[in-house]
């Protein structure tokens, strides 16, 4: 095994290097010394678990912040200035789980924003031009549509054209799969292949360490802010390198639902949902009992999303009833489920999980505000002990409680989103894909806070296609085009989910 980031293949040419790397925001140190080697046409994935500071190195390596020391080379040639944006855009481009594209703008404007010289623009060209560099990709879109229509999978398609058209041969992959699901993560695994036969290199980071065995010929692993191995993807067993992320030998064991005592039918029932019809799903009856953990699974065109939201009052049903211990919510109202006892995770935790501008005990405490001072006059302590318990409990790596949600890495934000939805006690917990940008030591844990709240007789629903978070279900509900269209007891094989969720399974 290379331990060294110098030891990259003699002779062969880096794409990219990032030599002895600092950065520090105030007291943290986001990167310590840290390197990298990129070797031309590889995919070199660069792994480690929340806060270890990959995404700090994605920004030196795009140019977006400059290091405190070191240097960054793009095929053996110093990196432009900082100001020079253009050339950052010639030698490098990265594709974020969250988009870079402008929603509001159409596809081909988004194409070819900052590049339309000086010249008037002729739309017509543009649209052309726009459609010729799409065509490849088999992205099969409108380009005069604004962008916002686009799906996640399109939406990072459209952000690699957008690179290669402009010259870059260098893509970072910033958690691209966290999104997706399952057969559109084969379709970008074999877009990656083929670009990479045609002299594209990828860095990739991910949380989804079967990815990186499947696509990646490399792994860089960091811990704490600095390097700690680099070596082929062939020599190193999955042990290994989740030890290499933790620091500690041992492996992990993500709690299953087989562990906890069987439900049965004398547990009451704390979710009904009756005849729900709404956006994307149609006549949907389930029941939750007390204890009982329940999972959603299904494609993304499944309606699994849809009806999770119209479960915590994101979105009206358009028909059917929602009762938690008998009594029904009022359909469409985020509150008025949050009185009634339901918790939740929402799908996407920027816009509806957390103020960004906040502090971690101020996004944990906000669903227990009323218990904790009359009118909005919360003691300080009062809170930061709410925000000190959050960093124990769920291992949020931070200076502290004060710390802005904004600040943290994507994973540890996750972590206060989960926090915040248990601080009120749930009856019934709605999560929706908990353990997205988590690393694997921290979805162990997480996972184990679903048991240990379903053993105190939460009822639970988990929606995801993560294997891992199906095992700690007691059921595995399966959405087909916006029906329940199959259902797994405790027993059921990776291969038995995957086949239903993509439909091939009969009911
Ligand atoms: N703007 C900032 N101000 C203060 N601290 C920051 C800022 N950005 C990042 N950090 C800190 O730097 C460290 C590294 O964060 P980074 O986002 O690089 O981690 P990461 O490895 O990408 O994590 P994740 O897997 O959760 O995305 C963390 O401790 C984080 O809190």
């Amino acid at each position: 095994m290379m331990s060294s980031v110098t030891q990259a293949a003699a002779g062969d040419q880096l794409a990219a290097a990032a030599r002895n790397i600092t950065k520090r925001y105030g007291r943290t140190v986001a990167l310590n010394e840290v390197g990298i080697e990129i070797r031309d046409g590889e995919s070199h994935a660069l792994v480690g678990r929340n806060g270890a500071g990959k995404s700090t190195l994605v920004s030196v390596l795009t140019g977006l912040q400059a290091a405190d020391s070191g240097e960054v080379t793009f095929y053996g040639k110093p990196s432009p200035a900082l100001s020079d944006r253009e050339g950052w855009r010639r030698n490098v481009a990265c594709v974020y789980q969250r988009s870079t594209i402008m929603p509001a703008l159409s596809v081909a404007e988004n194409l070819f924003i900052n590049r339309q010289g000086k010249t008037l623009i002729s739309w017509s060209k543009l649209r052309k031009q726009s459609a010729e560099l799409l065509e490849p990709f088999g992205v099969d879109v409108d380009v005069t549509k604004p962008a916002a229509e686009l799906t996640v999978e399109q939406r990072q398609l459209v952000e690699i054209a957008r690179a290669l058209s402009v010259g870059a041969k260098f893509i970072i992959l910033d958690e691209p799969t966290a999104q997706l699901d399952g057969p559109a993560i084969e379709r970008l695994f074999e877009r990656m292949r083929a670009l990479q036969d045609s002299g594209i290199t990828f860095m990739f980071i991910s949380h989804h360490l079967e990815e990186i065995y499947e696509v990646c010929q490399t792994v860089t692993v960091f811990r704490d802010a600095k390097h700690i191995l680099t070596a082929p993807v062939a020599d190193l067993g999955r042990t290994e390198l989740v030890d290499a992320m933790t620091g500690e030998p041992g492996g992990l064991s993500v709690p299953g639902a087989a562990d906890r005592p069987s439900i049965g039918d004398k547990s009451t029932v704390a979710l009904n949902l009756r005849d729900l019809s709404g956006d994307s799903f149609d006549s949907i009856n389930i029941e939750v009992r007390k204890g009982e953990v329940i999972g959603l699974a299904g494609s993304a065109s499944s309606g699994k999303h849809q009806l999770a939201e119209t479960v915590y009052g994101l979105r009206k049903a358009s028909s059917g009833v929602i009762e938690v211990d008998g009594r029904k919510l009022k359909p469409g109202s985020v509150l008025d489920a949050l009185k009634n006892g339901i918790g939740c995770v929402p799908r996407d935790r920027h816009h509806q999980g957390l103020v960004l501008g906040l502090s971690i005990a101020e996004n944990a405490a906000m669903t227990v505000m009323d218990k904790l001072g009359p009118a909005g006059t919360v003691p300080p302590k009062q809170l930061a002990q709410v925000g000190s318990k959050a960093i124990e409990s769920y291992d949020i790596v931070t200076s502290g409680p004060d710390q802005p949600v904004s600040d943290l890495s994507g994973g540890n934000q996750q972590k206060v989103v989960m926090a915040r939805a248990l601080a009120s006690d749930p009856k019934v917990l709605v999560l929706i894909n908990p353990t997205a940008g988590v690393d694997v030591k921290s979805k162990e844990s997480l996972l184990g806070v679903v048991d240990r709240v379903a053993r105190t007789g939460a009822a639970v629903i988990v929606v995801s296609d993560e294997p891992d978070d199906m095992r700690v279900c007691d059921r595995v509900l399966v959405m087909f085009h916006g029906e329940v269209a199959h259902e797994f007891g405790r027993d059921w094989t990776e291969q038995d989910l995957v086949a239903a969720i993509e439909g091939v399974t009969e009911k």
